[in-house]
């Protein structure tokens, strides 16, 4: 039974009506790969504040009315000891134009088409609940980057 270290990671969705701003990683974890807004929640920031700074940070863009959590999502890989668990949020709105930054080339996609074959594995099982307004709890355990080993995912009430 393998003891992990949990490390704390955020992702960030802006929606406009029937489409949803994703960012296409052009470096480091996940790269290669279109993505949510987020990274590692620094020492001494809440969670909700790691997520609004990657969204300027990523996407150049500033949210407006806070965030709200809509998920929680626990990664771990084959033989790794680290459990990335990932709070997932959705932003109440934003004000600026997204624009790429080092990390991240944002674009906007409608809800009907969203680019699952160039996205994390996952995202195809979870994305559902998200877009259709509802709260999710999942884990899911894979052996490199591409195959899910193992999975749990729920749709909750509260979080
Ligand atoms: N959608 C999604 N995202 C991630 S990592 C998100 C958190 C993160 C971590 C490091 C840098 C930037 C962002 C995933 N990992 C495994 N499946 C996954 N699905």
């Amino acid at each position: 039974m393998t003891v992990y270290t949990r490390k704390l990671f955020t992702l960030a969705f802006i929606r406009e009506g029937d489409k949803v701003l994703l960012g296409f990683k052009k470096r480091g974890f996940g790269q290669g790969r279109w993505n949510a807004f987020g990274g590692k929640v620094e020492p001494g920031e809440t969670t909700e504040e790691g997520a609004i700074r990657e969204v300027r940070e990523e996407a150049g863009v500033e949210v407006v009315g806070g965030v709200e959590k809509v998920g929680e999502l626990e990664f771990t890989f084959e033989g790794d000891t680290t459990l990335m668990h990932v709070i997932v949020y959705h932003a109440r709105g934003y004000t600026g134009t997204p624009t790429e930054s080092e990390e991240m080339k944002p674009q906007w996609f409608n809800v009907d088409n969203i680019p699952y074959t160039k996205m994390w594995p996952d995202d195809e099982l979870w994305y559902p609940i998200y877009l259709r307004g509802g709260k999710f709890r999942g884990a899911f355990h894979f052996r490199g980057y591409d195959q899910i080993l193992s999975q749990k995912l729920e749709e909750v009430q509260t979080l």
